[in-house]
């Protein structure tokens, strides 16, 4: 079971993840779109993603901008294992598909797709061809893009998205140490995600990864899923 995590911002923070059983963590390098506090200067996302590399832990640049050539520029810059689109006014196309593969070859592409009602499935559908993971989250950030939202939503539809799609499916949305592994149960996913609940939120905007809560929310993972056989 993959355990990404997000939203990393500092290099130490980045570490004591990966320490805790992330197998992918997720940062937003410095873009148009997202909270200020939360976009990471790109001197930093490298020093982040090369010690992934040493790691063996996977890098996921989350783009909240809906500008597809920045994106690729991002990519290009970044080489992450896997650009992950979040943005609410742009989804992933074979177009932009094969221009990733030009610019960053080893870099697989995660579509976020909003799980508000049954009409995901047939969204899911349409980007299944194309990328490689399809990420199912809830709500609108109020700033920009699919997520960060905190809440769950209906886990009958992400059931169904699972067994009608190719793609690896990362379950996202309201998931913590507490209910990750009923989500696993009931869904059966590749991978679950969490930002909300495994991070402390300050004044301004300003989060930072609770380090027991990643710690719990890895070891609960990966012990729904070795009940269930995943
Ligand atoms: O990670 C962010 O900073 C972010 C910002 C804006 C939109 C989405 C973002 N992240 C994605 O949202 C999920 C789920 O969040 P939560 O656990 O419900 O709070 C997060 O893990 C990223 O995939």
């Amino acid at each position: 079971m993959i355990k990404q995590l997000y939203s990393l911002i500092q290099f130490d923070e980045s570490v004591k993840t990966m320490e805790a059983g992330a197998d992918n963590i997720g940062l937003v390098p410095m873009q148009n779109g997202g909270v200020p506090a939360h976009r990471v200067p790109l001197d930093r996302v490298h020093k982040i993603f090369d010690e992934c590399k040493k790691r063996g832990v996977n890098s996921v640049a989350i783009m909240l901008t809906n500008d597809p050539e920045e994106m690729l520029q991002l990519a290009e810059e970044v080489q992450a294992n896997i650009l992950h689109i979040a943005g609410d006014g742009y989804t992933a196309t074979p177009e932009f598909r094969q221009r990733l593969k030009e610019v960053a070859p080893d870099t697989e592409l995660m579509q976020a797709v909003l799980v508000d009602d049954e009409s995901a499935i047939e969204r899911a559908k349409a980007v299944d061809p194309f990328v490689d993971y399809i990420l199912l989250d809830s709500g609108l950030a109020p700033d920009t893009g699919i997520g960060a939202s905190g809440m769950t939503h209906d886990w009958d539809i992400d059931a169904k998205i699972v067994e009608s799609v190719n793609a690896k499916v990362i379950e996202a949305g309201g998931l913590g140490p507490d209910n990750v592994a009923d989500a696993i149960k009931k869904i059966k996913p590749y991978g679950v995600d969490s930002l909300t609940k495994t991070s402390i939120k300050y004044e301004g905007g300003h989060m930072e990864k609770d380090i027991e809560k990643v710690r719990l929310f890895c070891e609960r993972a990966d012990q729904a899923a070795k009940e269930i056989g995943l």
